[in-house]
């Protein structure tokens, strides 16, 4: 069984060429297609998502791997086990077919339900976050494909009134409520797992999700989050817990939660 730092480094390398194989198709001009469910698809995430599946079953042939394109065509592996690999390619497809920069790609592994390992890639401003237990650090890809300035991460003990960050293309108002009810004072809109970074990072406090999200939009920047020493916490429950659920049509999806980095006290969430 492969140990966790050579899973980490083969997650980074597989998801870096990923975010290489996503910029070569935005200079080329995204051509965007609809999802069953309406949700916006380009060849990005089909060749981002053919690559890191396709070397991460080379790689490890005995992991199973669970990809947003391949789940939502109905071909995801179906026995996952106790531990497998949860990917999305490019996950804030919106911001990506506007042009903005707060786009990633992700790769996990989930260990007994929680997130273990995990890479974040933003394409286009060259972040990198990578963590295994206990140990979470961010870098620069550069032009070149090397991975540079590793740095570890630690969250930040909780400030007063907290710095919220949320969705910027699917905030609910639910969302909205919980955030006015924590007095915030200050709400950042950032579209995609980038979110969970800045709170691993130590530069925000609390991500309040009340609207729908998929297991593989968070399980990579809720493994470097818990990492650094933060948390994510269903409403009225636990740990946000990750493997296939009952529901069907609801196998991947999360229920709503709340990500913290440094101990926050939570407000009333009215559920
Ligand atoms: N109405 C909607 N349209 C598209 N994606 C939605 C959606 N509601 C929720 N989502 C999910 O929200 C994710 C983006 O989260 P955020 O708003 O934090 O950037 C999407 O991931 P993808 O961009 O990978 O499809 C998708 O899974
Ligand atoms: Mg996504």
């Amino acid at each position: 069984m492969a140990g966790d730092e050579e899973l980490l480094r083969e997650m980074e390398r597989l998801a870096v060429l990923a975010s290489r194989e996503i910029l070569d198709v935005a200079r080329r001009g995204i051509v965007t297609e609809r999802k069953a469910d309406a949700s916006p698809v380009t060849e990005a995430d089909r060749r981002a998502e053919k690559t890191i599946l396709g070397g991460l079953r080379r790689a490890f042939p005995d992991i199973a791997c669970v990809g947003e394109e391949e789940a939502s065509a109905g071909v995801a592996d179906t026995a996952t086990g106790e531990t497998f690999f949860l990917v999305d390619p490019l996950d804030g497809t919106k911001e990506f077919v506007c042009g903005r920069p707060d786009y990633t790609v992700n790769i996990a592994l989930i260990r007994t339900a929680a997130p273990a390992i995990g890479v974040v890639v933003a394409p286009a401003t060259g972040e990198l976050y990578a963590a295994r237990p206990g140990h979470a650090e961010r870098a620069r890809v550069a032009a070149d494909g090397a991975v540079v300035e590793r740095a570890r991460l630690a969250v930040r003990p909780a400030v007063e009134p907290p710095l919220v960050v949320a969705s910027r293309s699917h905030l609910s108002r639910e969302t909205s409520a919980y955030i006015a009810a924590c007095g915030a004072k200050e709400t950042v809109s950032v579209g995609s797992s980038l979110k969970f970074c800045l709170l691993a990072r130590g530069d925000a406090d609390l991500y309040p999700r009340f609207s729908r999200t998929m297991q593989w939009d968070t399980a990579a920047g809720d493994a470097v989050l818990r990492a650094a020493g933060g948390r994510t916490v269903e409403v009225g429950g636990g740990d946000l817990a990750y493997g296939r659920r009952q529901a069907q049509g609801e196998e991947w999806a999360n229920p709503w939660f709340i990500a913290m980095g440094g101990a926050v006290p939570m407000a009333d969430t009215g559920r």
